[in-house]
């Protein structure tokens, strides 16, 4: 494992901000931490740095305590808005970046190009895009290979185009090995990009497993959307006891186990039917069932 937390708590003052928080992220996996605002993501996170301590429970970065000399070359961070110097170009950033590391700065420009910014190398960085200077943010987490990138909420304010890209260089990473935790308020985007999603909800974690997995524990409605015929919404509504929406569409809401019995009932309609949709929960209807208490 490249992180493990077991029963990571902690409080400032007298409210308790994480409360007995634990799961792993295996090598090359991606790993999503979602939360409304102040669920504890960020503690989280610095914690695993090893910026503030938790009050209890057991942290192992890289086999190691947050903050060791192991941990720190290890482990990468790009946090949210990652600050640049606007008068310095994107490879003299890099360039003073590895050498505080210790690190040859003959690495800077294959770092840019891996990140797509080679084109832009030699421009300054005042004049780049809110989407280039998250590239430079992860130029700079990948100086020393890290084996655990850290990421708070890393394509907030990005296009989608950016973000998709962003996306693709996270999935080369883990590709190689690469165990990533981020934090997101993008559902959607993390739905198809992470392979575990873990919940917190007011310090405490809700939900810790594949989408697929939560899906069925949370075992949501599914919705069948059916088309009917021209002229024939109304009598499909009533064979099927479903809700008419418009001239031509009938919801049907049934639950998973319902649904090939709900299916076998349409298509015995025959010519009744033009079409019909299976609607999956949303990540958004199970973050939501989660986050209002569903069982982790
Ligand atoms: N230094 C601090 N002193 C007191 N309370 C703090 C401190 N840092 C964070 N908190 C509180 O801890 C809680 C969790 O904050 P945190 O920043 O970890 O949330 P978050 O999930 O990252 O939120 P967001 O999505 O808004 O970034 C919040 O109630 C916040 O006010």
């Amino acid at each position: 494992m490249c992180l493990t937390l077991s029963q990571v708590t902690k409080c400032y003052d007298d409210h308790t901000v994480l409360n007995a928080v634990g799961f792993d992220v295996a090598a090359g996996e991606r790993v999503a931490l979602l939360g409304h605002n102040g669920a504890g993501k960020s503690t989280l996170m610095k914690i695993i740095l090893g910026l503030i301590p938790a009050d209890k429970g057991t942290i192992k970065v890289l086999g190691t305590e947050p903050g060791s000399n192991i941990a720190k070359t290890g482990t990468a961070y790009l946090p949210e808005n990652a600050a640049f110097h606007p008068a310095l170009s994107g490879y003299e950033q890099l360039c003073y970046y590895l050498r505080l590391r210790g690190e040859n700065t003959n690495q800077a420009m294959p770092l840019l190009e891996r990140v797509g910014l080679a084109q832009a190398a030699k421009r300054r960085i005042g004049t780049y895009s809110k989407g280039m200077r998250q590239r430079v943010g992860l130029a700079q987490a990948l100086i020393g290979k890290p084996r655990l990138l850290i990421l708070d909420e890393p394509t907030s304010g990005l296009d989608p185009v950016s973000r998709r890209e962003f996306y693709v260089i996270l999935d080369e990473l883990a590709a190689q090995g690469t165990a990533i935790l981020l934090s997101s308020h993008a559902l959607t985007e993390v739905e198809a990009r992470t392979d575990r999603i873990v919940i917190l909800s007011s310090g405490v974690m809700v939900a810790n497993d594949t989408l697929a997995s939560l899906r069925r524990q949370a075992s949501l409605p599914i919705r069948l959307q059916v088309s009917a015929s021209v002229g024939k919404a109304d009598e499909v509504a009533s064979k099927l006891s479903g809700d008419r929406r418009n001239g031509v569409m009938v919801d049907l809401v049934c639950r998973s186990d319902e649904k090939l019995a709900r299916l076998g009932d349409i298509s015995a309609l025959g010519s009744l039917i033009e079409d019909v949709d299976v609607i999956q929960p949303s990540l958004e209807d199970i973050y939501s069932h989660f986050s209002k208490g569903g069982d982790a």
